[in-house]
């Protein structure tokens, strides 16, 4: 995706007043591609969005589509359009009406208007539906008619601002299936503003994920999840357990000494390794082991090994979800067993669940030797 890109954004600038929002965006997306941007509330998802679509102007940088400069063209000279989080129907009007808007903006003739909202109609299921007005209609059918308003202008490009969100949790899960099937139906350039991680992994292509105003990470879903380019990424990606260690690093290689908190490990990355120092281990709660301490197993290398205490276990389905002490921070295990709290455990974290990244100055938010409990297993071993 560089020189074919349809859609490409060059280091564009963009914010209100002068708050700056966005910094420095580069993005290519190919055409027929469905783009997911995610991220936490406030990164500037829907002000990337927005200026793609020219509600917003950047304040450095250009928007091309297909070759063209569209930096300056006003919304309706783009060739895109957009379903707002909203929907933002015409109350007074019947979904028939909603959806042929455009096509009237456009000055379209009465027949030929019929003709494309029944084809619209058609498309999104919403057969004998036309003549209600949004009022007379569910959250699903609503969305429906919104999409219906934006697809009925065949447009170029697709910008969708999180049109999901307002739909209850099971309609959500069909509707995404659909919305995407459509999308690669129609090979309609799609980008889709979400803070819905799950969401984003199984309708995107690739994934874009903003933190503050800038691309922390761009990829497939499969290789932001599975190879996290930073702590922030990893963390929001569901890695959210964080210990820290300390290793020696070379290449792929890793080993780490033996602390307060793990076993000695020695461990080979399918990826370069960070510097040697403090590190930052995240993981995520499943494909862990947990096993009581005074349980022996032969270490059989390839995972770290974590000392713990069980401080809680529930059952949320599936497996139980064991809160264990680690130092003065805990994380959360999942596993088919329970263990009762109070036990003390080792958690074998396997490399290829593992994300190592430099600890940043301050030290890593999660569990610390310096502070633990005098009680803890931890404590014991570092006595002992
Ligand atoms: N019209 C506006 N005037 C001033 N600041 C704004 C305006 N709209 C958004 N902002 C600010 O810009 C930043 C980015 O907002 P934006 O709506 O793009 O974030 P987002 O990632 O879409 O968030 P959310 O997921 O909550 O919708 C936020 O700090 C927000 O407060």
């Amino acid at each position: 995706m560089s020189d074919d890109a349809y859609l490409s954004l060059k280091d564009i600038d963009a914010g209100y007043g002068r708050t700056r929002v966005l910094e420095g965006i580069d993005l290519m997306i190919g055409k027929g591609e469905f783009v997911a941007l995610l991220g936490a509330s406030g990164c500037g998802k829907t002000t990337l969005l927005r200026t793609i679509a020219g509600f917003a102007l950047p304040s450095a940088g250009s928007i091309r589509v297909g070759g063209r400069d569209v930096t300056r063209l006003p919304p309706d000279k783009r060739g895109m359009a957009m379903v707002f989080q909203s929907y933002a129907l015409w109350p007074h009007m019947t979904a028939a009406r909603n959806i042929g808007y455009g096509l009237r903006l456009k000055g379209w003739r009465r027949e030929a208007i019929a003709a494309r909202v029944a084809e619209m109609e058609a498309l999104l299921g919403l057969g004998g539906l036309g003549g209600r007005k949004p009022s007379e209609l569910s959250g699903g059918q609503r969305q429906r008619v919104a999409l219906g308003r934006a697809l009925a202008v065949d447009p170029d490009i697709l910008l969708l601002d999180e049109p999901l969100s307002n739909l209850d949790a099971r309609i959500r899960l069909t509707v995404r299936h659909e919305i995407r099937a459509l999308q690669q139906r129609l090979g309609i350039t799609t980008i889709h503003v979400t803070h819905d991680r799950e969401e984003a992994m199984v309708m995107a292509d690739r994934i874009v994920i903003l933190d503050k105003g800038r691309i922390a990470q761009l990829g497939t879903p499969e290789a932001i999840y599975t190879r996290p380019a930073s702590a922030f990424v990893a963390a929001f990606m569901g890695a959210e357990n964080v210990v820290p260690l300390d290793a020696a690093c070379s290449g792929h290689r890793v080993d780490i000494a033996a602390g307060p908190l793990n076993r000695a490990a020695g461990l080979m990355l399918d990826r370069p390794a960070p510097p040697s120092g403090r590190l930052e281990a995240r993981f995520r709660s499943e494909r862990l082991e947990l096993r009581r301490l005074d349980v022996q197993s032969a270490a059989d290398g390839g995972a770290i090994e974590l000392i713990g205490r069980v401080e809680a276990v529930v059952y949320p389905g599936g497996e139980w979800r064991h809160t264990v002490r680690i130092g003065d921070g805990s994380v959360l295990v999942d596993c088919p067993e329970a263990l009762p709290p109070g036990s003390d455990v080792l958690v074998r974290v396997p490399a290829s669940g593992l994300f190592l990244f430099a600890a940043p100055a301050d030290g890593p938010a999660g569990a610390s030797p310096s502070a633990a409990d005098e009680n803890s297993p931890a404590r014991e071993r570092l006595t002992a």
